[in-house]
């Protein structure tokens, strides 16, 4: 007997299901084939590459094998390009890739090509992965290889926008929070990342008016650990007690750690800063521009939960724009200023002066600690 799936979902939307396979085989470190108008090419995590990777892919014939990086990458490595571009790979040597991917003093000693259609879908699909966006690619004829999770690469590259479109209410329920008693949790799954979003509506907002709300993004060391690095869990806690002394509002928690990097790309640039990069630096030498985080599905959540008008807390003029972009009326901006400590005055400096988020430093310096 044949199992008829379309009333399962899996026929409509067999792209989007395709790149959610291609994730997970990325982030377990194996290959994927991409595929395009008449040509494929596997794609693999240089994160992960190993010598068995090597000797595995080099019997396909490693002669056109490329390793893909993205501008601020080959950038850090002497070879500075506006777009993402490819070395070669003559021998699939792990350690060199290791090296030209993340290692901090490498530099670039061969020719830098412009990346491919190929290539750019690569990155995407590792930057979805939350993985290192350095990727081992490697051109085939179409269909030579079986075995591997199969991913159209316009598919990738529409991922994102079917995210938002697929975003939808999944669970609610009430938790009481200690300073805001009358809370209640709404899960959202799509979106962004790789898990669900959350929504805590704080008291009973009238969603007839302008409705208190902030966008948050996830960061597992500050908001949980009190991490001195950053200032998010106050911001995180502050909020939710303004909203609750107020006429209550809506916090967005949205998975989004380390600016949409993911936890273990946020922990290589922490190590880095440890060196003296400061925040952002950190985050191009490893790949990465100065955000990579969209907004646009947040708009969608507030959208679903009744929300129009909006008073938002942030100080990153991206964020207001995105709720304006998606169709809210901001009739408001407030700041949400985290206490200093001697630990994260530089990073709130680089965000104030690296990324236009406003931040009144100079009463910040005031009260930084001794
Ligand atoms: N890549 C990276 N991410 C960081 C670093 N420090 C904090 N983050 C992340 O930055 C994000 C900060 O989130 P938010 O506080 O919502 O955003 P914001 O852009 O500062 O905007 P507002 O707080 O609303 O003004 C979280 O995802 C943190 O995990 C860092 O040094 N590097
Ligand atoms: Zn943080």
């Amino acid at each position: 007997m044949t199992l008829a799936i379309d009333g399962l979902g899996l026929a409509r939307a067999s792209g989007e299901i395709a790149v959610e396979r291609a994730l997970a085989e990325v982030r377990a470190g194996r290959a994927v084939l991409l595929e395009g108008p008449g040509a494929a090419a596997l794609v693999m995590a240089a994160e992960t590459f190993e010598a068995v990777a090597a000797d595995a892919l080099g019997a396909l014939g490693a002669g056109d094998a490329r390793l893909v990086l993205p501008a601020p990458r080959l950038t850090r490595l002497g070879a500075a390009r506006e777009k993402s571009g490819s070395v070669a790979l003559p021998r699939l040597d792990a350690s060199r890739i290791a090296h030209l991917a993340l290692s901090i003093d490498a530099h670039i000693d061969a020719p830098v090509a412009p990346a491919s259609d190929f290539d750019a879908a690569a990155l995407e699909l590792l930057r979805l992965a939350l993985v290192l966006p350095a990727a081992v690619v490697l051109t085939l004829p179409a269909a030579a290889t079986e075995g591997a999770v199969r991913v159209r690469l316009e598919d990738v590259m529409a991922y994102r926008a079917t995210q938002v479109a697929q975003l939808r209410m999944v669970g609610r329920a009430p938790v009481p929070l200690e300073g805001a008693g009358e809370t209640e949790f709404v899960v959202f799954r799509g979106g962004e990342g790789l898990r669900d979003q959350v929504a805590i509506v704080v008291g009973r907002p009238d969603l007839s008016g302008p409705v208190a709300v902030r966008l948050h993004s996830a960061c597992l060391t500050g908001d949980l650990f009190g991490s001195l690095k950053c200032d998010c869990g106050d911001q995180l806690r502050d909020t939710v007690h303004r909203m609750a002394e107020g006429q209550g509002g809506i916090l967005l928690y949205l998975d989004q750690e380390g600016r949409g990097n993911g936890i273990s790309n946020k922990m290589r640039a922490y190590a880095l800063q440890a060196q003296g990069f400061d925040t952002f630096d950190a985050d191009a030498a490893l790949g990465f521009g100065l955000d990579q985080r969209r907004f646009d599905f947040a708009a969608e959540m507030l959208r679903q939960l009744g929300v129009r008008t909006v008073r938002v807390f942030t100080n990153n003029p991206l964020k207001i724009a995105a709720l304006k972009a998606g169709g809210l009326d901001v009739v408001a901006d407030q700041r949400v200023l985290g206490r200093p400590t001697a630990e994260n005055v530089r990073y709130l400096a680089s965000k104030r002066d690296r990324a236009g988020h406003y931040i009144d430093f100079d009463s910040l310096a005031a009260r930084v600690p001794d």
